[in-house]
């Protein structure tokens, strides 16, 4: 694996569900050490592209392609865990495979939350839940971090110390991260490249570049309004793209 050759790409990616189309001709690349977020209404179809990078969904034209031997660490939006289980964060960490103390505990350290290796899962906060979560995929040692939306439920400054975590998750392991978010201005300032999806990419750049571009600007709006937008958004824009096959149309 080269400094120059992807972790992961999607090359003129086409998904279909039947009839519908839920993505068109989407390229994306992510290489290491970079943070790339994909941002999007909500049916755009985020989740799909995630599932079809995983190798969960089939391309219906175009390729998916992953370094040989990579290593992926995947932080679901929510994992429901049966509440009357006795589980501990420790013992959670060790599924599927056995971990040790010790590095269940550096694992905990690094997702920020050293503290709560004896707790019950049940018990956990809704944030302290998601760096369990995290611990769990850095203990994966990934060369890719993907994320979906790990932060839905967290107030922002949950979100915001969330996504600094994973700054540093990247900064000391050098892995690449693939995330999904919805907390727009949290998120422009966390990554390195945001990619705007609707079906297609309608732009994407640095942060200040997407934040700046029309098709973003009519997508989520400008200003502390602009995540509402996002909820609000009815594909009532115009712009020099077809959305006639939009599955979100
Ligand atoms: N397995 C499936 N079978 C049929 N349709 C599907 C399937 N998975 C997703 N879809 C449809 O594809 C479209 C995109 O869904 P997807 O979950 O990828 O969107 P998203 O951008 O992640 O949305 P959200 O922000 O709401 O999570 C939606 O219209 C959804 O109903």
């Amino acid at each position: 694996m080269t400094d120059a050759s992807p972790l992961v790409s999607a090359s003129d990616l086409t998904v279909r569900f039947g009839e519908t189309t839920v993505l068109h001709d989407v390229n994306l690349r992510v290489q290491a050490g970079e943070i790339v977020t994909i941002v999007g209404p909500n049916g755009s179809g985020k989740s799909t592209l995630i599932a079809a990078l995983l190798g969960g969904v089939t391309p219906a034209t175009g390729r998916i392609d992953r370094a040989a031997g990579l290593r992926i660490g995947y932080v679901p939006q929510r994992l429901v865990l049966d509440p009357t289980l006795p589980m501990t964060v420790e013992r959670f960490l060790s599924l599927p495979r056995r971990v040790s103390a010790r590095r269940a505990r550096e694992a905990l350290e690094r997702a920020g939350v050293p503290e709560i290796g004896n707790r019950q899962m049940a018990a956990l906060s809704g944030g302290q839940f998601q760096r369990a979560l995290l611990a769990r995929a850095i203990l994966e040692e990934p060369d890719l971090l993907i994320l979906d939306e790990a932060t839905a439920g967290l107030d922002q400054p949950g979100a915001a110390a969330f996504y600094q975590r994973i700054e540093e998750v990247r900064a000391t392991t050098g892995c690449g991260v693939l995330m999904i978010s919805h907390d727009l201005h949290v998120v422009m300032s966390a990554s390195d490249r945001v990619i705007c999806l609707n079906g297609h990419v309608c732009c994407e750049g640095t942060p200040e570049v997407v934040a700046a571009a029309p098709d973003y600007r009519r997508l989520f709006g400008e200003g502390t309004q602009g995540a509402l937008a996002l909820y609000r958004h009815h594909h009532d824009h115009t712009h020099a793209h077809d959305h006639s096959q939009d599955a979100a149309e």
